[in-house]
């Protein structure tokens, strides 16, 4: 048990003074409660000697108004430490969680669920939020508060404050056998509420799907399923919780009557006096009371314990940026040598070579599925390689620190995200201290400023969670102007033009030109018109480089090349006659 406040507070860091001092008000407090007894020592002294005065019983009352006071006023100092101490606590845990995620490989996040990573920083949080305020608050101070009453009423009769003790000594030890079960347990709720939260994402993303194809009974079924699962977790823990608790208020009870039947036992042996036989008598109803009210609270230790490991997990994750420095590059040729890459078992890249010249436009054609995302991720170290490497200036990928890698991109992805924020926090976030006037001009260069003053609060105006309200042609060129705020050396672009209308296509074209000009260009190319114009193209087939050059020296040859672009060809005729 001890070994789970020792954890918690070392998982707290830098709040741990807080916490400190917060349990050092509530022993104060403790202190100031204990002056019950002195209060009730002079008023009974005084009942049983049958001297009873006005002034007795004014020093009483004043001692219990200074006990009571000073209790109220160190419970506000350690509620208040205790509450900075925990919010804060979790408030920083969220902050590194985001912050370390940033440089977890992207393996990570294919390994695991993203209900694990969400429930990781929300409802794992949350239950660290509510229950450690509580649990480590009350339960810490049920153990300060019954040993300083013991140790009082050992003042007056050494025997009851042992029997006091020996009690809290039993209860403590049914603690331990309910802290085991706790224990068993926690993991299984803590992996059910995980399996919740990922049902429900998925039940949310998913709802177009549902919708479309009549889906609703068999996602609502998984949902439920899920659902039933957690409440059955939560239950068997309830169900192992509740014998061990009648068992610990059992103990504490008939302490509490044997301290009681033994002080009247002494007194009439003539061993205890009767002042003293009523003190015990009346201490027995006051020893306790703040651990009987904290005892259901200590079955909930295994569950923070359990919640801190789930958080520490994301702290082994590896980390991306092990063993690079900050670095920059010399020129921004890029090149790949002899780059072998899978995801999980299964290869995608295989031996790759070739080199980028700064200042040059290199364009990746080939199949769907062929690795060209991929090949791009390995660029900026989304990823790892296997075997080979990847070097940008002449220097490996692996020896930059990540963000002074990532410096140097600024990348256009086909799958645009956009934050749950303003226009304008969503354009500079590659920027974070642009001027507004920064901001305007590269949308205006992005072709975004138009139908951004178009909106009700202009560049204020929120965007739903992922860019939802407004459409993928707009995203898109958004996602250009944010690119451009950033006006990185190097630009990855997943050219998208290939699913977009001659409308949006040829302001999304002039947004492109408007971001790659002058730069080093890397692109999944679609368009006819940019292959052809690329200094080099590299036609990508099951993950290998199968064909090298320019369009020119590439049209000659039989291949996948030839047909590209004869079925581009096609497409466009087809697009003309229809
Ligand atoms: N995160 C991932 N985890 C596991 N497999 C992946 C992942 N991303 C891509 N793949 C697989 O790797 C292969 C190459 O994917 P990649 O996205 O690089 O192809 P692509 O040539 O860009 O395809 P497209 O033109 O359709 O976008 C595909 O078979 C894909 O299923």
């Amino acid at each position: 048990m001890f070994d789970a406040y020792k954890r918690f507070f070392r998982f707290s860091g830098a709040e741990k003074g807080t916490w400190y001092k917060g349990m050092a008000f509530e022993l104060l407090r403790s202190i100031f409660e204990a002056l019950q007894f002195v209060a009730l020592l002079i008023v009974l002294r005084a009942l049983v000697g049958q001297n009873m005065t006005g002034a007795t019983a004014w020093m009483a009352l004043g001692i219990m108004a200074v006990s009571v006071a000073g209790a109220a006023f160190c419970w506000y100092l350690a509620h208040n430490s205790e509450g900075h101490a925990n919010y804060r606590m979790c408030g920083e845990k969220r902050i590194h969680i985001g912050e370390r995620m940033k440089y977890m490989p992207m393996g990570y996040f294919n390994a695991q669920s993203l209900g694990s990573l969400t429930a990781a920083a929300t409802s794992t949080m949350s239950d660290l939020e509510s229950m450690s305020f509580a649990v480590i608050a009350r339960t810490v101070v049920g153990m300060i508060r019954t040993t300083i009453f013991s140790l009082a009423t050992m003042c007056f009769d050494w025997r009851i404050g042992l029997v006091f003790f020996v009690g809290m000594l039993l209860f403590l030890w049914v603690n331990s056998r309910l802290l085991k079960k706790s224990r068993e347990l926690s993991p299984g709720r803590l992996t059910a509420q995980t399996k919740l939260v990922d049902a429900v994402l998925e039940y949310i993303q998913g709802m177009s799907v549902v919708r479309a194809f009549h889906g609703d009974k068999a996602a609502k079924q998984i949902l439920n399923n899920t659902i039933k699962e957690t409440e059955n977790q939560n239950f068997k823990l309830e169900r192992k919780r509740i014998p061990y608790n009648v068992l610990e208020q059992v103990v504490l009870r008939v302490t509490s009557v044997l301290a009681i039947l033994l002080s009247i036992w002494l007194f009439l042996q003539g061993i205890m006096s009767l002042f003293t036989c009523l003190m015990m008598v009346v201490s027995a109803f006051l020893v306790y009371s703040e651990l009987e009210s904290a005892g259901e609270m200590f079955f909930m230790l295994p569950m923070i314990d359990a919640s801190i490991d789930r958080v520490e997990e994301i702290d082994r994750a590896p980390r991306m940026d092990e063993g690079g420095s900050v670095q920059v590059p010399k020129s921004h040729d890029i090149s790949f040598d002899h780059v072998d890459f899978s995801y999980g078992n299964r290869k995608i890249i295989d031996n790759v070579s070739f080199t980028i010249p700064e200042g040059t436009t290199t364009a990746i054609v080939g199949p769907s599925g062929s690795g060209k995302t991929t090949l791009t991720s390995l660029v900026a170290r989304f990823w790892d390689v296997n075997k080979g490497s990847v070097k940008l200036g002449g220097i490996d990928v692996k020896d930059y620190a990540l963000d002074s890698l990532m410096r140097n991109f600024s990348m256009v992805f086909q799958r645009v995200y956009l934050f749950n924020d303003s226009i304008e926090n969503n354009i500079k976030f590659g920027k974070p201290d642009a001027t507004h006037e920064e901001v305007v001009a590269a949308a205006k260069a992005a072709r975004c400023h138009d139908f951004i003053m178009a909106l009700p609060d202009g560049y204020d105006t929120m965007i739903g969670e992922g860019g939802a309200t407004i459409s993928g042609g707009e995203r898109q060129r958004l996602s250009i102007a944010r690119a451009m705020l950033k006006d990185a050396p190097i630009v990855i672009l997943d050219e998208a033009t290939a699913n977009v209308d001659p409308e949006n296509e040829a302001e999304l074209q002039a947004a492109i030109e408007a971001l790659t000009g002058g730069k080093t260009i890397i692109m999944i190319a679609h368009r006819l018109k940019t292959v052809r114009h690329a200094n080099q193209i590299l036609v990508v087939d099951h993950g290998r480089i199968v064909q090298h050059g320019t369009h020119d020296q590439l049209i000659q040859q039989k291949g996948i090349y030839a047909d590209f672009i004869l079925n581009r060809k096609a497409a466009i005729d087809w697009k003309i006659n229809a």
